[in-house]
């Protein structure tokens, strides 16, 4: 990769670290070298993240409006809290097919920048054809993992690039599962993704700064 539009979108699950000692990490980072790195925290620290400047997304919008939907992540209100984009449908947080067209249209309403994800080839052509600005394919059994998608099954990120580019070309194709190095973000790049979606690599690292710095070697 050497675009800096390049997104590195760390995603810290509900993983026991600190969600602002990392995003101060990430805008550091970031400032220091240009590259586009977000950070997607839980919702309730959408804020703390946010108010250290890095580039902040929510881990998911409910496909719901204002009303009475108790328990729900309401696309607005991650936007008041300082998220620009946000994660939909991510392997963890599967949903219907209909939630996911409502949940795209919740981020559309509140402004924020989309990226649904998808376990395969198959499901990133559908998910391209839902109009997100972008599709994340990740394999489920490599999440969490020590080998990145690029490496463990290229394929996948070719194929899945083929497949959103065949159904709309506006959409972008990112990757993720096991990506932690530079390497990992450069082999990324060459299969054709313009982004890449991470959490372990960094969420669990002793520095995360320093691999940080890595992952934005590779871009
Ligand atoms: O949202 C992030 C992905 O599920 C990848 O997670 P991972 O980097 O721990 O493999």
């Amino acid at each position: 990769m050497s675009d800096s539009d390049t997104l590195i979108l760390v995603n810290l699950k509900a993983y026991p670290c600190d969600p602002v000692e990392i995003a101060e990490a990430c805008a550091t980072v970031a400032d220091d070298t240009g590259a586009r790195v977000a950070v997607a925290p839980q919702a309730a620290h959408l804020s703390a993240v946010a108010d250290t400047g890095v580039e902040t997304w929510a881990q998911h919008v409910s496909p719901v409006e204002h009303g009475s939907h108790t328990g729900s992540t309401l696309a607005e209100a991650v936007a008041d809290a300082g998220a620009t984009g946000t994660l939909i449908n991510h392997s963890e947080n599967r949903l219907k097919l209909a939630d996911i067209d409502a949940s795209l249209a919740a981020a559309g309403r509140a402004g924020l920048e989309t990226v649904v994800c998808a376990n395969n080839p198959a499901q990133s052509g559908a998910a391209a054809a839902l109009g997100p600005d972008a599709v994340a394919v990740e394999p489920p059994e490599l999440i969490g993992g020590d080998v990145s998608v690029a490496t463990a099954d290229p394929a996948i990120v070719e194929d899945s690039v083929a497949a959103v580019e065949a159904v709309d070309a506006d959409v972008d194709l990112f990757c993720g599962a096991g990506v932690s190095t530079g390497e990992d973000v450069t082999a990324a790049g060459e299969l054709g993704a313009t982004g890449v979606l991470l959490a372990s690599g960094v969420a669990k690292a002793d520095d995360p700064e320093a691999v940080l710095r890595d992952l934005v070697s590779g871009l």
